[in-house]
Parts: C-alpha cells; sequence; structure tokens
C-alpha cells in the first residue's frame, strides 16, 4: 500500500477546508476559498451545464435549487438572493450528487453570481396574496427583474433566461428592453415560463378524461395571467372531445389554477411547489436542447410573430441556442378564436406597460 506524500495530504487537507467555507459561500473578495477555485474532486469534472437560480432561498428559489441540483445535465450550480443564500447553500450542497453548488448573498456578489452562466432561472420577486392580481406585483418586480437583467448583460450575456416573476406578461417585455439597451439582446434566449400552466392543464384535463397526466398534452398559449393562459382543448393529445360545459369548466380552473393556490395559501404566498417542479421541467428541456437533443418542443412566451403581439406564449421548439422556431397556433375552434381575441387585448396592455417602464 503506497502512502499519500505529505503535500498531496496537506492538499486535501486544503480543499476540505475550502469545503468549510460557512456556506459555500463566494469568498472571492478576501481570496480565500470557494468551491470552484479549489482543486476539490467536486469541481465540476462531470461534463454539463453552469446554472445561475435568481431567487434562490425563496417559495420557488429552494425546491428549485433543491431539484437543480439532482439534474445530472448540470455540473455547477450558483444561488443567489438577497436572503439566506448561505443557509440554503450549506444545506443543498450536502446531497451527494454532481453539481458543485456555490451561494452567493446581496447585489454585490450578483455578477460574480453570473459570469460563464448557460442558463439563469429567475423566480425572484413578491408573491401574490387573496384579492391581488398578477399586474398588482408590477411596481415591485418590474425593478427587480430590471436590476438582474442588467447583471446578466454584463456578466453571461449569451445565457438562456427564464424568466418566472410575475407579472410574466410584463416582466418579460422588461428584460427585453433591458437587453436591447445593453446591446445583448437575442430573441431566441429570452423565454417567459408558462409551463406551470401547461402541467395545471394536463392534470385537470387527465381528471375529465379518466387519464395518466404523463399521457396528456395540452398546449396553452397566449400569456400567463387571468384570461391571456389560452388552453387549446381542440388540440389535446391523444385527440380527445369535450362536452361545452368541460370546455367551460377546464378553460376556467386553468385560467385560475393560480389563484386557486393563492387562495388555498390563504396569505402565505402563491404556488411554489407546482412551479419549481414546472420550472425544472422546463429547465431540463432547454438543457437537453442546448446539449444538441433534437424534437424539444415545450410552450413558453417569448418574442414572437405568431400574432400581431411583439411576445406571445406558443409552442416552441428549442435547440443549441435556444428559441429555434416558434411554431404556428394550428386550426382554432370558435371558441378558442373568442378567448385568443380576449387575450390579445390584455396582452398588449401588460406588454406595453412593461416596454414604458424599462424605456423610462
Ligand atoms: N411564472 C409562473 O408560472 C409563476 C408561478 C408561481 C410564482 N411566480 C412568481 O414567482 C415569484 C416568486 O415567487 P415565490 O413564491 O418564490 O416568492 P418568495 O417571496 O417566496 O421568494 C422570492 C425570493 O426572491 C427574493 N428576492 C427579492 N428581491 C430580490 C432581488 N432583488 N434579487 C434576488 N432575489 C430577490 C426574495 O428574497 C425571496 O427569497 C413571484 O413573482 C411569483 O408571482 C410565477
Ligand atoms: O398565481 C400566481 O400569482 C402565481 C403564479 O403565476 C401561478 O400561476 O401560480
Amino acid at each position: 500500500m503506497s502512502m499519500q506524500p505529505n503535500s498531496d495530504a496537506n492538499d486535501r487537507i486544503a480543499r476540505i477546508a475550502a469545503h468549510l467555507n460557512p456556506h459555500n459561500l463566494n469568498m472571492e473578495e478576501n481570496n480565500s476559498c470557494s468551491l470552484m477555485s479549489s482543486n476539490c474532486r467536486l469541481k465540476g469534472g462531470a461534463p454539463g451545464f453552469k446554472v445561475a437560480i435568481l431567487g434562490a432561498a425563496g417559495g420557488i428559489g429552494q425546491p428549485l435549487s433543491m431539484l437543480m441540483k439532482i439534474n445530472p445535465l448540470v455540473s455547477v450550480l450558483h444561488l443567489y438572493d438577497v436572503v439566506n443564500t448561505p443557509g440554503v447553500t450549506a444545506d443543498i450542497s450536502h446531497m451527494d450528487t454532481g453539481a458543485v453548488v456555490r451561494g452567493f448573498l446581496g447585489q454585490k456578489q450578483l455578477e460574480d453570481a453570473l459570469i460563464g452562466m448557460d442558463l439563469v432561472i429567475i423566480p425572484a420577486g413578491v408573491p401574490r396574496k387573496p384579492g391581488m392580481t398578477r399586474d398588482d406585483l408590477f411596481n415591485i418586480n418590474a425593478g427587480i427583474v430590471k436590476t438582474l437583467c442588467e447583471a446578466i448583460a454584463k456578466s453571461c450575456p449569451k445565457a438562456i433566461v427564464n424568466l418566472i416573476s410575475n407579472p410574466v406578461n410584463s416582466t418579460v417585455p422588461i428584460a427585453a428592453e433591458v437587453f436591447k439597451r445593453a446591446g445583448t439582446y437575442d430573441p431566441s434566449r429570452l423565454l417567459g415560463v408558462t409551463m406551470l400552466d401547461v402541467v395545471r392543464a394536463n392534470t385537470f384535463v387527465a381528471e375529465v378524461l379518466g387519464l395518466d397526466p404523463r399521457e396528456v398534452d395540452v398546449p396553452v398559449v397566449g400569456g400567463h395571467a387571468g384570461i391571456t393562459i389560452l388552453p387549446l382543448l381542440s388540440q389535446v393529445k391523444p385527440p380527445s372531445s369535450f362536452t361545452p360545459k368541460e370546455i367551460e369548466y377546464l378553460t376556467d380552473r386553468i385560467q385560475n389554477g393560480g389563484t386557486e393556490v393563492v387562495e388555498a395559501k390563504a396569505g402565505a404566498g402563491s404556488a411554489t411547489l407546482s412551479m419549481a417542479y414546472a420550472a425544472v421541467k422546463f429547465a431540463d428541456a432547454c438543457l437537453r436542447a442546448l446539449r444538441g437533443d433534437a424534437g424539444i418542443i415545450e410552450c413558453a412566451y417569448v418574442d414572437s410573430k405568431v400574432t400581431e403581439l411583439p411576445f406571445f406564449a406558443s409552442k416552441v421548439r428549442l435547440g443549441r441556442s435556444g428559441v429555434e422556431e416558434i411554431l404556428p397556433l394550428g386550426p382554432l375552434n370558435d371558441y378558442e378564436r373568442e378567448g385568443l381575441e380576449k387575450a390579445k387585448k390584455e396582452l398588449a396592455v401588460s406588454v406595453e406597460k412593461g416596454v414604458s417602464f424599462a424605456r423610462k
């Protein structure tokens, strides 16, 4: 049996000390330790993508961070928030999965958190309480999203951005304006996350049809608020027909799924666990597409020419550079066409509100 030379043993202890850096926080400023710069074996040895979560200590952020730590496509996971990242990072970093986790706390560390990222997921911002609309969050969340996107433009302008913060119908246009102003805007890399609407639609439709939700695929187009959420029940897979009563029930339940959770939580926030699940499902699709997998199609709220509006949610084909194709809406029935006109009216106002905020 050969003995480790002393210098190797010292190296190993230094590496362990690096891990004991309280909470695996970024310590670059005092040049001490960081999981990335230490030579530890965890150092993202496995090939994979670098992912940052902004708002990682929140109701969505925490389960999302946990689920991304499990994702085998992720080699480096950066957790950023303005509070509580030390605890969340320490906790998640003990999971025996491949991704290396680092925490970043407060705005001074924001740009460092983003350097070199392939994918940035943003669930930062305040959630609704009963009686509020998503648009009531605009005044606080618009500024948060603007600040975060300015840092993305500086530190990782080529990253794919998955934007969750509400009101998505306005925050995505805000992000686009910020990137345009910075000269980094690539419409194919900015995606508003509407996956929770699809997840809910699949669940509720499966209940009505008596199917396993995993076998059901419901396209949901438009946007992510009330009547802008437009499920295309005529295009459900497997092909299915519904009575007018079922269509009314399903459309209403899918459009108001978020409110159902907000009311059930009675002041303690909005959907977090189902959202974390949906965010990971969507992020995983983006990462598989970045890896080069073919045929990845998901619904997302993107810069679009599918309608006369500048942003619209519909099925998109994802590839190595983000959105590679925006699929047409397909044939709509009268009920859906009527819903589309109502959705577009409200969406136009929300888009304009975001654009004018960002241009101020
Ligand atoms: N797109 C969707 O389908 C969907 C679904 C659910 C919730 N949401 C939205 O996601 C957002 C977050 O919801 P939540 O339940 O996690 O809220 P939360 O309050 O539990 O968590 C939000 C986190 O954001 C952090 N934060 C605040 N300002 C920040 C900043 N400037 N930089 C970084 N982090 C900051 C907070 O510290 C907190 O940890 C809300 O706007 C909510 O409406 C969207
Ligand atoms: O409803 C909310 O405010 C949160 C989210 O947009 C949702 O759909 O659950």
